[in-house]
């Protein structure tokens, strides 16, 4: 009884995961990289319960969360507090790769970028999971995401990798009961509150990063 009790606490629920990226912004509309990290863990851990097709994407994922967890960490984390301190403090430091891979191949700034370009993907996913019907596939939903976001970021092994474990997607039922919301009516309206929430923290992410000239980081 306490093991299905304590298994019940740590089902998935991807409520709460997105709940998560509500609390990235501050009042004056910095983003919080600890909640924001927080966030990808959540959904990395949704993906890694759909079969270790997808191991190789959230290894990678992992492995970016891990490098900004080491900056928060690290002797100079109060300057990782937000993304918008991030960013003043590496480049007032010289601290970013700006056009080639050079002495810091691995800055919060490139490493958030990536992140950042899949949370664009993931926009991008949910909009369509809100607004399908019971015979739409979420291999094409996904599919149609990346092609619009990461993949024009991704050389062609990637892309092709990728296009192959989307075909192993559940179906739109399956994907609806592993997120455990509720009702797909529930889930609908559930991704609607979430939605315009993703969607501020990318547009302040995205507008920070075009004006320090940061979005092609290599
Ligand atoms: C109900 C919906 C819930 C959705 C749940 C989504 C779960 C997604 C969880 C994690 C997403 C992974 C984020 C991937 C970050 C990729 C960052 C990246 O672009 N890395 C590449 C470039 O890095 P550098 O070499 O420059 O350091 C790297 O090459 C990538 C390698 C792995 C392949 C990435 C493919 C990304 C596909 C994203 C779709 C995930 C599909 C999930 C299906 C639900």
């Amino acid at each position: 009884m306490a093991d299905s009790v304590a298994a019940e606490e740590q089902k998935f629920c991807l409520r709460e995961v997105l709940d998560t990226f509500k609390s990235c912004l501050s009042e004056n509309k910095e983003v919080y990289i600890e909640h924001y990290i927080a966030g990808w863990r959540g959904l990395v851990r949704f993906l890694n319960s759909l079969g270790s097709v997808f191991s190789f994407i959230s290894k990678d994922a992992v492995n970016k969360i891990q490098i900004l967890v080491n900056y928060i960490n690290g002797e100079n984390g109060s300057h990782y507090a937000t993304i918008q301190s991030m960013v003043k403090y590496e480049l007032e430091n010289g601290l970013v790769d700006l056009n080639k891979r050079g002495s810091h191949p691995e800055s919060g700034c490139r490493t958030l970028l990536r992140l950042h370009r899949a949370l664009r993907w993931l926009e991008l996913f949910l909009e369509r999971l809100r607004t399908s019907t019971e015979d739409s596939k979420t291999s094409v939903m996904c599919a149609e995401a990346y092609n619009e976001s990461l993949a024009q970021h991704h050389p062609w092994v990637v892309r092709k990798a990728a296009g192959m474990a989307f075909c192993v997607l559940p179906g739109r039922p399956t994907f609806f009961e592993v997120m455990n919301v509720g009702t797909p009516e529930q889930v609908v309206a559930m991704l609607g509150d979430a939605l315009p929430l993703i969607s501020e923290v990318y547009q302040i992410t995205e507008e920070l990063y075009s004006q320090h000239n940061l979005l092609q980081l290599p």
